[in-house]
């Protein structure tokens, strides 16, 4: 079973992921793109690494705007898989940014 994160180890995880904010028990980061094609470029490279990984982001897609919000349902907050998502979906963005 996913361990959740203290609020200490969230606010670490933070500190290495300065696009991320805390909503809702959930790490949330909001990012325009230059176009709808390239964003959904971002969505379907994230779709490969969370099937991979098996740790799914909730993604809204609105035109060029994407917000990708990482929680680990089963346990209803954040966890370490939530921090390692992040880090990756922050991977795609900059390659495709
Ligand atoms: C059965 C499957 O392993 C689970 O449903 C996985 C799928 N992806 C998941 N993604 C997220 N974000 N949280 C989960 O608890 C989760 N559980």
């Amino acid at each position: 079973m996913a361990e959740l994160l203290s609020d200490t180890e969230i606010g670490k995880a933070l500190g290495v992921l300065p696009e991320w904010r805390l909503l809702e028990r959930a790490l949330v980061r909001e990012v325009e793109m230059a176009s709808f094609p390239q964003a959904i470029q971002v969505v379907n490279r994230v779709a490969e690494i969370a099937e991979n990984d098996n740790h799914h982001p909730d993604i809204d897609i609105r035109w060029r705007t994407l917000v990708f919000r990482c929680s680990t349902h089963s346990v209803g907050g954040i966890t370490a898989q939530d921090v390692s998502l992040a880090e990756e979906i922050d991977g795609v963005i900059d390659a495709l940014r």
